[in-house]
């Protein structure tokens, strides 16, 4: 993703970010993200603790103020001038706590302009959430998945043309976080809103995502559908941060790609100057593998995780490596059963060098269209 310049982005892009960057007294929180958002779209940006995920969505609606790059918000280039912060703002709502002496009809109405539509878009944004009978309650008479679908209403009432969300399911519990994110994402699409949501729960990412951005050290690391995420991570942090991963040594063996756990066909796609063959690894996740006792095995089972519907063995290679392998809830094998480890078919594990994959996902949109 190379800076381009301004005039050549096309209007579908609502937030076009280049080469942003933000310290916090000489510390460098975020460095030099470029990014494209569409409307419509949702962009769930993940990440650890730490690699300025809120920093950057808050350089959005200018909560932070970005110290170099550009910020252009519907058009909008963001400057220090108060009258253009203004302007973007007007386009962009921030979904976030409840004022806890204000009613739900007054929490949802406090961003809408004064006069006769004030009451009918605030109604309206209650009935989205069906809460339509609760206007006069504080928020400490509402649950928590009550609360979050208020939250809600109050930054769709003003009908943003963006959404920013900074973990807006972390204080529900599992189940309640898993239903009621399908819910938001229905009145979301519903709505056409394009939303920004930081988050660092892989599930949420999922179930949410058009897209997601993979933040790490104040970059982004891999902008793309949880799938090409998933299925092709640009890199070893992408590929650790988001499911799991193991990375194994692999050799060139004339027309293949040598593993412990097999071997799948060489690519000449693959092979560059800079590159030694010594350097390369394969990931494997535990879908990609498969195992069966046998005691002229390349492993032992070293621990069973039950994890309802399958188990997650680990398995200790003749290498001395670990391997996750992911097995049905009726395959059972105890620590230190003797297991062959291999390949699942159809499976082909990623070819990595260097922590970065040598394999490119298939084309998808990291940049504006240029139609
Ligand atoms: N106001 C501030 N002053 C100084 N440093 C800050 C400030 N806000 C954030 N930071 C630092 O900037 C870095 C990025 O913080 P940020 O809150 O953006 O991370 P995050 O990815 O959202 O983390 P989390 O998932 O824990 O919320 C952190 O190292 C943090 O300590």
């Amino acid at each position: 993703m190379t800076p381009t310049d301004v005039n050549a982005a096309p209007p579908d892009d609502i937030i076009i970010c280049r080469d942003v960057h933000k310290w916090y007294d000489g510390f460098h929180a975020v460095r030099g993200v470029t990014t494209y958002v569409k409307r419509g779209e949702v962009v769930i940006i993940i990440g650890p603790s730490g690699s300025g995920k809120s920093t950057f969505i808050r350089t959005i609606n200018r909560l932070e103020r970005h110290e170099r790059g550009q910020i252009i918000v519907d058009g909008i280039p963001l400057t220090d001038d108060v009258r253009n912060i203004d302007a973007v703002r007007r386009h962009v709502g921030m979904e976030g706590a409840l004022f806890p002496h204000l009613t739900v009809a007054q929490n949802v109405a406090f961003g809408l302009e004064k006069g006769r539509q004030r009451g009918r878009l605030m109604a309206e944004a209650l009935q989205l959430v069906n809460l339509e009978g609760y206007a006069a309650r504080y928020p400490h008479q509402l649950s928590g998945g009550q609360q979050q679908r208020v939250a809600l209403a109050r930054a769709l009432a003003p009908a943003p043309d963006l959404i920013l969300m900074d973990e807006p399911f972390s204080s529900l519990d599992a189940g309640l976080r898993g239903q009621l994110r399908a819910e938001v994402r229905a009145i979301l699409k519903e709505r056409g809103a394009t939303v920004i949501c930081v988050t660092h729960d892989q599930e949420e990412a999922m179930q949410l995502a058009d897209r997601m951005a993979v933040m790490n050290e104040g970059r982004i690391e891999q902008l793309g559908s949880p799938e090409q995420v998933f299925n092709y991570p640009d890199t070893r942090f992408a590929a650790e941060f988001f499911g799991t991963a193991d990375f194994l040594p692999a050799w060139r063996d004339g027309a293949y790609l040598t593993s412990e756990v097999g071997r799948i066909p060489w690519s000449e796609a693959w092979a560059t100057p800079s590159r030694t063959d010594d350097e390369l690894q394969v990931m494997v996740r535990p879908d990609c593998l498969d195992m069966e006792p046998e005691e002229e095995g390349n492993g032992v089972v070293v621990q069973r995780e039950f994890l309802g519907a399958f188990n997650l063995y680990s398995v200790g290679l003749d290498s001395g490596r670990r391997v996750q392998v992911m097995q049905s809830h009726l395959a059972r094998f105890d620590p230190g059963t003797r297991v062959r480890t291999f390949l699942r078919e159809g499976h082909q594990p990623l070819p990595f060098i260097d922590g970065q994959a040598l394999v490119d996902e298939p084309a998808y949109a990291t940049e504006p269209d240029s139609s």
